[in-house]
């Protein structure tokens, strides 16, 4: 049975190398996919990891329906067996439908990747859709970690080096942007609360904040 499947996480733990390495596996095993992606860091019509990774991709612009999409390639002859989508947030909602779509009536696998929330904790559209319509959710298993040792769970944004929690909700960027720039940092829930980024609250310094990192 096909599924819609949604792989979410925090910024930075590790979604497009999955996504690559789903591609990539399927490919080797001679499969044909669609890869989907919208406002990649690395530029349009690209999906890039910070591994270093990076492979062509279909820009899915906001008007762009996907369905329709997925259909004219096999109407063209093209064989489409899965479908990879990283960015998932930035698409609309009903682009997730359409997704769903796929699944149901062609019966392929689509794999959605993104993060959940934005800067200010709340859902992004897309990814409250996917979280309506997805047959799986799945948290990735490497843990991102906030400077406190604690798994990160939210993404704080940074301009000039203090977070904020207020402005546009899509800004494309990166976590470890030099101050002046607009950033990211993950952070536990408790030190995003606290807006207390690994700057301002001096990481590594004794405090009663830091957990120990295990190590097992
Ligand atoms: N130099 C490095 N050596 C080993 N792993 C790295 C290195 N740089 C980044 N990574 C890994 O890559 C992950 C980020 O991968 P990426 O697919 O770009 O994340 P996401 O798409 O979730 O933002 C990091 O959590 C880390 O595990
Ligand atoms: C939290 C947050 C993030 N973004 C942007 C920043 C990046 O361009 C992407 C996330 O990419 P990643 O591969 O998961 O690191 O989303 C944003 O626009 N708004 C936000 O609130």
């Amino acid at each position: 049975m096909s599924e819609l499947v949604f792989f979410s996480g925090t910024m930075d733990c590790g979604k497009s190398t999955l996504a690559l390495q789903i591609g990539h596996n399927r490919s080797a095993r001679g499969l044909q996919g669609v890869i989907f992606t919208r406002d990649d860091r690395a530029g349009e019509g690209k999906l890039s990891s910070r591994l270093g990774l990076v492979t062509e991709a279909v820009e899915a612009d906001e008007d762009m329906d996907l369905y329709a999409y997925i259909v004219a390639q096999l109407s063209k002859g093209g064989r489409v067996d899965y479908v990879i989508v990283d960015e998932a947030q930035f698409l609309a909602p009903d682009q997730i439908d359409q997704l769903a779509r796929v699944v149901d009536d062609l019966e392929m696998d689509v794999f959605a990747f993104g993060i959940t929330t934005d800067f200010r904790t709340r859902l992004f559209p897309g990814s409250q859709r996917l979280v309506e319509l997805a047959d799986r959710i799945e948290q990735l298993q490497v843990e991102a970690l906030c400077w406190c040792g604690a798994r990160a769970t939210h993404n704080a944004r940074t301009v000039d080096g203090e977070m904020v929690v207020e402005g546009a909700q899509v800004v494309v960027g990166d976590v470890n942007r030099p101050a002046g720039e607009v950033g990211y940092e993950v952070l536990c829930r408790r030190h995003h609360r606290r807006r207390a980024t690994a700057a301002s609250a001096r990481a590594g310094a004794l405090s009663p904040d830091v957990l120990p990192v295990s190590s097992a």
